[in-house]
């Protein structure tokens, strides 16, 4: 079997996209997060006062998963706990029968607040699951054997809906050839690397390593790509009210390429301008990584790509042009 689901913009500035899964009998809109490998959800577990809003799942305390717990913190110092269930979950079409499901019982106030999203779907390897005493499958983990083939593409759109496919490769979603890369999957994510990087026609040899991550809005490099980055954006700045390089709006915003596989993967210069401020400029979507010790290519980096994770018997990677 394939499937597709949409992935439709949270917000006016992408913030984070949400796609529709029915988990037992209800449907939710989760966030698909190839940064994590957890499918977590609001349930019925939870305080009423923190499901207004929010589609939740309603537990059937005959598919608990006695004794079973999960735990998860992500990089942005949120997070999220609870029980978990076996139950029905189906993506675009395609159904896991058992799939684990992870009731929150709490979950951290940036999750609260966010009534869009009712809860994570992990694409990352399952190594980095937290359920414990087991560690369980994510979704597209426990589906893998019944997809035509091991694979799900990402077509996430800037200020648009894009898509997730599962087990098939959309022809009609990209133009050009597919670019294969070999993902280094030993630390638990899709991991590529760059051998250059280039701000609009300059191009510098530098060995960038990094994540694609759905889960993450922006595109999180090493300081000082990025500071050579904002020197060609007249009147930048790094504002640490704001917490990062912000702009004029009025800015022209180079183009920002890393070579990936010798092909340019390119971000646009206009994508790079992510939102405006409260301060009354522009905040950059290309910010430092500093302190995490590799890159993260999240939505700004991926927004323009097809981007094809197989899991073959040698994970790879595919990029192509939307
Ligand atoms: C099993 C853990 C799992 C692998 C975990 N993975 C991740 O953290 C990466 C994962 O992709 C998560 C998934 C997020 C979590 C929050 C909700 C949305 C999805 N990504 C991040 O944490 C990256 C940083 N956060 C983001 O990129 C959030 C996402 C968001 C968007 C809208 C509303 C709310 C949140 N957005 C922003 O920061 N921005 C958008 C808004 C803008 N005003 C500022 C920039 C991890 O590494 N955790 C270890 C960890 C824990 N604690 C810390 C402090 N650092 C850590 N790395």
């Amino acid at each position: 079997t394939n499937g597709s689901a949409p992935a439709v913009p949270s917000d006016q500035y992408d913030s984070l996209y949400l796609s529709p899964v029915t988990v037992g009998s209800s449907t939710l809109h989760l966030d698909f997060d190839t940064g994590s490998s957890d499918l977590w959800v609001f349930s019925s577990l939870q305080a009423q006062s923190s499901l207004v809003g929010h589609d939740y799942y309603m537990v059937d305390p005959a598919k608990e998963k006695q004794g079973y717990t999960w735990k998860i913190s992500y990089g942005d110092g949120s997070g999220a706990s609870g029980k978990v269930y076996a139950d029905k979950v189906v993506v675009g079409g395609v159904t896991a029968t058992a799939q684990a499901v992870e009731a929150a019982t709490a979950v951290s106030a940036q999750f609260t607040q966010d009534v869009d999203t009712d809860g994570l779907l992990g694409l990352a390897m399952s190594t980095l699951n937290t359920v414990k005493p087991q560690q369980q499958k994510t979704f597209f983990d426990t589906v893998l054997k019944q997809l035509a083939q091991p694979l799900f593409a990402v077509d996430l759109k800037y200020h648009a809906a894009g898509s997730y496919d599962f087990g098939f490769i959309d022809k009609s979603k990209y133009t050009g050839a597919i670019n294969y890369v070999n993902a280094d999957t030993s630390k638990g994510w899709w991991g590529v690397s760059a051998t250059a990087y280039s701000i609009g026609n300059a191009s510098t040899s530098a060995t960038v390593s990094g994540i694609l991550d759905t889960g993450t809005t922006l595109l999180y490099v090493d300081t000082p790509i990025v500071k050579a980055y904002y020197a060609k954006v007249k009147g930048s700045k790094m504002d640490n009210t704001q917490g990062g390089y912000v702009f004029p709006c009025s800015a022209t915003l180079p183009d920002f390429s890393l070579t990936i596989g010798g092909v340019k993967q390119i971000v646009p210069g206009k994508h790079i301008n992510y939102s405006p401020t409260s301060a009354g400029n522009c905040f950059g979507g290309i910010q430092t990584n500093d302190g995490i010790g590799f890159s993260i290519l999240g939505d700004i980096f991926l927004k323009s790509k097809y981007v094809i994770h197989e899991m073959g018997s040698t994970p790879r990677i595919g990029f192509a042009q939307q």
